[in-house]
């Protein structure tokens, strides 16, 4: 194996670099078996004890409806007013949802290491996606943890969803959003 010392970045390092969440889709679809491929990629993240604590539930065409209303039914009537026609269309809009669950150990160490890798999961998932044009966005928003919309996904007690991914080609790529330079975060310790 390459030690990378004294070397050039390679393709994973631009991918990485490259990436971006994309928020506005093409309505072009995306064919499910590209999906199960990168989701195939993205399982080769590392798992502790390879538990594999993941599970994922697709939706696409019209059981997006379905999806969209789950969500809708969490806003308090005001939000109901203001947005759910302007957020079902986004919802019917973008070609794929993928909801990632993961399995709750009741043991906080176990529970840490899952989480933490199916994170990594979901990272695998959108550079394998960027890599082939495809564009996600992670989302994260309040109604994850909403009994009524678990119910309506069918995530079980002893489930966490980890995130909402929206899936399909960009419409737009939005603009960089520049890192800190690691080393304004680093401290080196190194004896000589
Ligand atoms: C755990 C997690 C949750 C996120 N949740 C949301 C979200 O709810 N809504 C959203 O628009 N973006 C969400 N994002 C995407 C971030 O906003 C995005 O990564 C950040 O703005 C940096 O942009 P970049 O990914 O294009 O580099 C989430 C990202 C992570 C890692």
């Amino acid at each position: 194996m390459n030690t990378m010392q004294n070397e050039k970045l390679g393709a994973i390092s631009e991918l990485i670099k490259d990436r971006r969440s994309v928020r506005a889709f093409k309505s072009d679809p995306i064919d499910t078996d590209l999906i199960t491929e990168l989701l195939n990629v993205a399982v080769w993240a590392p798992t502790h004890g390879l538990r594999e604590p993941w599970r994922f539930i697709l939706y696409k065409g019209e059981a997006r409806k379905p999806l969209a209303e789950a969500m809708i039914r969490t806003y308090t009537a005001e939000e109901k007013e203001r947005l759910a026609a302007q957020k079902l269309d986004y919802f019917m809009q973008i070609p794929a949802h993928l909801v990632v669950v993961m399995n709750e150990d009741p043991r906080q160490k176990q529970w840490e290491e899952d989480f933490a890798c199916v994170c990594c999961l979901i990272q695998n998932f959108q550079l394998a996606a960027w890599e082939v044009g495809v564009g996600v966005v992670w989302k994260t928003n309040p109604f994850i943890h909403s009994p009524n919309f678990r119910e309506a996904v069918g995530v079980k007690p002893g489930e966490k969803i980890v995130g909402l991914l929206h899936i399909g080609y960009p419409e737009q790529v939005p603009a960089v959003r520049p890192r800190t330079d690691a080393r304004e975060k680093l401290i080196i310790k190194e004896s000589v």
